[in-house]
């Protein structure tokens, strides 16, 4: 299981799991500035599953580092639980991770050497709390792996990687999950597999879930989509389809295109 059940009929407990306020990241120095987060603001449930979406660029997986602590804004500030992510120095910053975040990635990011049930246990390790290994199990018994936990990673189809990747994350109970693409590398059926798993975390246990991804398919999994474009929110849609994000999606894309070839037309370029 992924922790423990969230109340009578599965109901999310009650409260804000992350909180950003007009959080803005800028890279690079004068001449090469980039402003990859322009004032970001917002509030997320606990329990709530979002997905955000935006055109290539527009600062969304800029987002999720500093959200998730990995990366620290140039401004503004960043509240998990209710409290901030603050500039306490790394190690402080690495604690708070490792006891509120957890993080699933693209490319899965397993240790090669290690086995399925070495990977999953690793945050507790890491976070010098007791390795319990029967809920390590339990765990990967829940995603489907229970008769893999001595395999290595390579050993693994995408599918089940990532799905060892989502056991690592929630071993820990973290308040809060991000996701950046982490069904980008997989098949349809296997994307569906860990959609589902990530849905159930957040339906049955309470978690809260923040997904980045480009696919409308499993953006239609989330309770509500932030639409973000040159590092601003510019929409949020709730109770997605799949054909309700395509088709926000290609507006957004028209949108940006026009502005950038308006300002490049006024720039006289
Ligand atoms: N380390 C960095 N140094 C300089 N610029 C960066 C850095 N990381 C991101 N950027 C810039 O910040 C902006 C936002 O990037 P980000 O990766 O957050 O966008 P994204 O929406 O996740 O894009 P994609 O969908 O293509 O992954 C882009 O213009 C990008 O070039």
């Amino acid at each position: 299981m992924f922790g423990h059940k969230a109340g009578p009929g599965g109901t999310a407990p009650s409260g804000e799991a992350l909180r950003l306020e007009g959080v803005r990241k800028v890279y690079g120095a004068e001449d090469n500035r980039v402003v990859a987060l322009d004032g970001v603001s917002l509030s997320l449930p606990t329990g709530s599953f979002t997905a955000v979406m935006g055109p290539s660029g527009s600062g969304k997986s800029t987002l999720l580092q500093c959200a998730a602590g990995l990366d620290k804004p140039s401004a503004g500030r960043v509240l998990v639980d209710g409290a901030e992510l603050s500039g306490d120095g790394e190690a402080a910053l690495t604690k708070f991770r490792r006891e509120r975040i957890g993080f699933v990635f693209q490319q899965f990011n397993l240790l090669p050497t290690l086995t399925v049930l070495q990977n999953v246990t690793l945050p507790l390790k890491l976070a010098g709390r007791r390795v319990d290994k029967d809920r390590a199990r339990e765990i990967l018994g829940r995603v489907g792996l229970g008769d893999r936990l001595g395999h290595l990673p390579a050993e693994l189809s995408g599918g089940q990687q990532q799905r060892v990747a989502i056991a690592r994350a929630l071993v820990t109970e973290p308040r809060i999950l991000f996701g950046d693409e982490p069904t980008g590398a997989l098949d349809s059926r296997s994307a569906r597999d860990v959609l589902g798993l990530l849905q159930e975390a957040v339906r049955v246990y309470g978690r809260t879930l923040v997904m980045v991804t480009h696919d409308p398919v499993a953006a239609a999994h989330a309770d509500a989509v932030l639409y973000l474009a040159d590092g601003r929110i510019v929409g949020h849609q709730s109770a997605p389809t799949a054909e309700a994000v395509a088709e926000r999606m290609t507006r957004l894309a028209d949108e940006v295109e026009r502005q950038r070839t308006s300002g490049r037309t006024q720039a006289g370029v």
